[in-house]
């Protein structure tokens, strides 16, 4: 399949007001979409069925789906794609600056006193644009963005997202679950020497434990990471890998249930945090810090791959296979209007003004590609 005529299916659905993904996964130089058929608004509660799923930051809320057997699947493999690189430079240095920092400091004094740790706090900027075409900002995203999921979703009943997420909530291949504790952030500097503090090392640290606390009913055989800086965009963040197995008995919507949110979006003690958000944050996330991704896949692996050992290659193993992303570094996009979602983690030692900068910071991941 060309460039252009994925891009053309792509564009026709759109037109039509049909929902599709379009949506490529880390160092992959495939581009997946599904075009489901018709409008009809799918959701789910038990995460049982197989196809394209996009959560909201609440559970509560309604999970969409874009079923499997109901979409046209196309795929792409390319390395860049041909999209005008002209950015023009939008200002989002004082929107918001006030408010954000009243409830950072809000926050902070909460922490000192009661049972709270960590809670994430968030905001969103909202900036007129001139060329909002998704298809055409999907293409700068997955140009720029080599080791993130970047992705445009659409349903006409829901709306229109956008984002390039560093962060992988969990993938499941057959009973193999692997999650990653991501949090901590500081602007990438080409050359120099990446050096945290405490404050970095805590929060993240407190996304690691939860993580493997919430696993281990559900888990065996969890095996924990070092600590390692990765680099999302102009950013840099703190990352643990932790893999499982999962138990016989529990189920997917089990392990999302324990997992979403997690620290790393949310905060700890989870229901303190998500209740200090819920009441303090003014503003309704919708998919911001939700999750992305497919959901119960059927893939086909070769038991081995040995040449030697021919025989064997004869069994071929079915998998099902989930992986999601934390909605994270993304946008909605409404007539002509940008809406970026940003948020950090706070402790006791966060500094407001330096959690403000942060928030510009993780910003610019989307307003770099905008114009
Ligand atoms: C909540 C966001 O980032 C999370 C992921 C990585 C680092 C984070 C931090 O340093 O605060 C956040 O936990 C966001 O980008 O909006």
């Amino acid at each position: 399949m060309t460039q252009d005529s994925f891009f053309e299916a792509l564009e026709r659905q759109y037109e039509q007001q049909l929902p599709f993904v379009v949506y490529s996964r880390a160092i992959n130089s495939i581009i997946k979409c599904w075009l489901q058929k018709d409008d009809v608004l799918h959701t789910t509660s038990d995460f049982s069925e197989s196809g394209f799923v996009f959560a909201p930051f609440n559970l509560s809320n309604k999970s969409i789906v874009l079923p499997k057997n109901e979409c046209e699947h196309l795929s792409l493999e390319i390395s860049d794609i041909n999209v005008e690189k002209y950015f023009k430079k939008i200002d989002i240095s004082k929107n918001g600056e006030n408010n954000h920092l009243q409830l950072i400091t809000k926050a902070i004094s909460s922490i000192k006193k009661r049972n709270l740790d960590k809670v994430v706090l968030s905001r969103k900027i909202e900036k007129t644009i001139e060329n909002p075409n998704p298809l055409t900002i999907f293409k700068r995203l997955f140009n720029t963005y080599k080791n993130a999921m970047v992705y445009c979703w659409y349903h006409p009943k829901v709306g229109l997202w956008l984002g390039a997420t560093p962060e992988l909530l969990f993938k499941v291949e057959g009973q193999n679950l692997t999650t990653i504790s991501l949090a901590g952030t500081q602007p990438y500097t080409a050359d120099a020497a990446v050096t945290w503090t405490n404050k970095e090392y805590e929060e993240q640290q407190i996304v690691t434990d939860y993580i493997a606390k919430q696993i281990e009913p559900h888990t065996s055989h969890v095996k924990i990471s070092e600590v390692e800086t990765v680099r999302a965009g102009n950013l840099l963040h703190l990352k643990t890998y932790i893999h499982s197995r999962i138990q016989p008995g529990s189920t997917l919507k089990s392990v999302i249930e324990a997992l979403h949110p997690t620290p790393a979006v949310c905060g700890f003690p989870k229901e303190v945090a998500k209740d200090f958000i819920l009441n303090n944050e003014n503003y309704n996330r919708e998919f911001y810090t939700g999750f992305l991704g497919e959901l119960n896949l059927k893939t086909t692996k070769n038991r081995n791959t040995n040449k030697r050992n021919v025989e064997n290659n004869a069994y071929a193993m079915v998998k099902t296979c989930s992986n999601f992303y934390v909605n994270l570094r993304c946008m909605q996009l409404k007539d002509n209007k940008a809406i970026i979602y940003v948020g950090g983690g706070i402790t006791k030692d966060s500094v407001p003004e330096n959690e403000w900068i942060e928030t510009v910071n993780k910003a610019k991941t989307i307003v770099n590609v905008l114009s």
